[in-house]
C-alpha cells in the first residue's frame, strides 16, 4: 500500500544551538495492505517524524514515497487533498484532538461537512452508526470535550476518521495518556476496526508489549534510523541489532 524509499528529513537549525538536526536518516521500507506495522524507539528517535513524512504532513529533504503504486512524493496540497481522507492520524493528546468549544457531534461531522461527501443528515446518520461501532452512546453528543472521559475522546476520534472511510492510519501513541485499563479496551476496539474496515495501521508506541499485541511487524528507530525491521515475533525472540536487544531484555526483565 504505502513504498518508502530513502525518506529523509533534516530541520534547520535552530537559534538556540546553531545547530540542524537530522530527525530522519534516508528510511526505506513498506506497509502491505491489511498490515499493522509498529515503530518503536526511544523519545526523540525519529517515530513521529517519519509518520509525518510519509504523510506529507511535513516536507521531506529527499526520498519517495509510493501510495498505491503512485508517487506521491510531489504532490501539491490540492492534489493532496482527495487523500487527505484516506490517509489520517491519530495523535497521544485526546484532548487537544477536538475542539474544546464545539460539541462531539459537531466535532464528528466536521471533516464529512468541510470535504462536501455528504448532507448534514446524512451524516448524522452516518455518525450515529459509527457510535455503535465504538461503543459511545448518542446521549453524550451535545457535550463537550471537557466533560468526557479521555477513554471516551478517543473512541469519538476514531469514530470521527472513520466517517471519512480512510485506509491507513497513523496512531502515534494513541493511548499513552489513558489508564491502563482504558488503553486496553481503546488498543481492543483500534484491533476490531482494523478487521471490520479493512485498514492498515503504522503505530507508534515506546511500549514493546503494546506494539507486540497489535502489530504485525516492527521498526526499530534509533537516532533517526530504522536499525531493525522484522516480523513481531522474531523481533522479540530473535532481536539482531544491539539497541533492539538492549530494548527487549529491557523488556522481559520488566515482565519477571
Ligand atoms: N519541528 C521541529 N523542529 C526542530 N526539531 C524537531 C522538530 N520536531 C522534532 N524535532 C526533533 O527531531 C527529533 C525527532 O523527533 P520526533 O518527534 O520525530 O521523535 P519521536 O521518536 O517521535 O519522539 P517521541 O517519542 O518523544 O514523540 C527530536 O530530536 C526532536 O527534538
Amino acid at each position: 500500500m504505502l513504498e518508502i524509499i530513502e525518506l529523509h528529513k533534516r530541520y534547520r537549525s535552530n537559534w538556540l544551538t546553531g545547530r540542524g538536526h537530522q530527525a530522519v536518516e534516508p528510511a526505506t521500507f513498506h506497509i502491505a495492505e491489511g498490515e499493522s506495522l509498529g515503530l518503536v524507539g526511544e523519545s526523540g528517535s525519529g517515530k513521529s517524524t517519519l509518520a509525518r513524512l510519509l504523510l506529507k504532513l511535513i516536507s521531506a529533504d529527499g526520498g519517495r514515497i509510493l501510495y498505491k503504486g503512485t508517487d506521491i512524493s510531489g504532490y501539491s496540497l490540492k492534489q493532496m487533498r482527495p487523500l487527505r481522507r484516506e490517509l489520517q492520524i491519530m495523535f497521544q493528546h485526546p484532548h487537544s484532538a477536538l475542539n474544546p468549544r464545539r460539541t462531539l457531534l459537531d466535532s464528528l461531522l466536521e471533516p464529512v461537512l468541510l470535504h462536501r461527501i455528504m448532507n448534514k443528515a446524512a451524516a448524522r446518520e452516518k455518525a450515529l452508526a459509527l457510535l455503535d461501532v465504538v461503543g459511545i452512546r448518542a446521549e453524550l453528543l451535545p457535550r463537550y470535550p471537557h466533560q468526557i472521559s479521555g477513554g471516551q475522546i478517543q473512541r469519538i476520534v476514531i469514530a470521527r476518521a472513520l466517517m471519512l472511510e480512510p485506509k491507513f492510519l497513523v496512531l502515534d501513541e494513541p493511548t499513552s495518556m489513558l489508564d491502563v485499563s482504558v488503553q486496553a479496551q481503546v488498543t481492543q476496539l483500534l484491533q476490531r476496526i482494523r478487521k471490520e474496515f479493512g485498514l492498515t495501521y503504522l503505530f507508534i508506541s515506546h511500549d514493546l508489549e503494546l506494539v507486540r499485541h497489535m502489530c504485525d511487524r516492527i521498526g526499530v528507530m534509533k537516532e533517526g534510523r530504522i536499525v531493525e525491521l522484522d516480523e513481531s515475533e522474531r523481533i522479540m525472540e530473535r532481536p539482531q541489532h544491539p539497541y533492539t536487544k538492549q530494548l527487549v531484555n529491557a523488556f522481559q526483565a520488566f515482565k519477571q
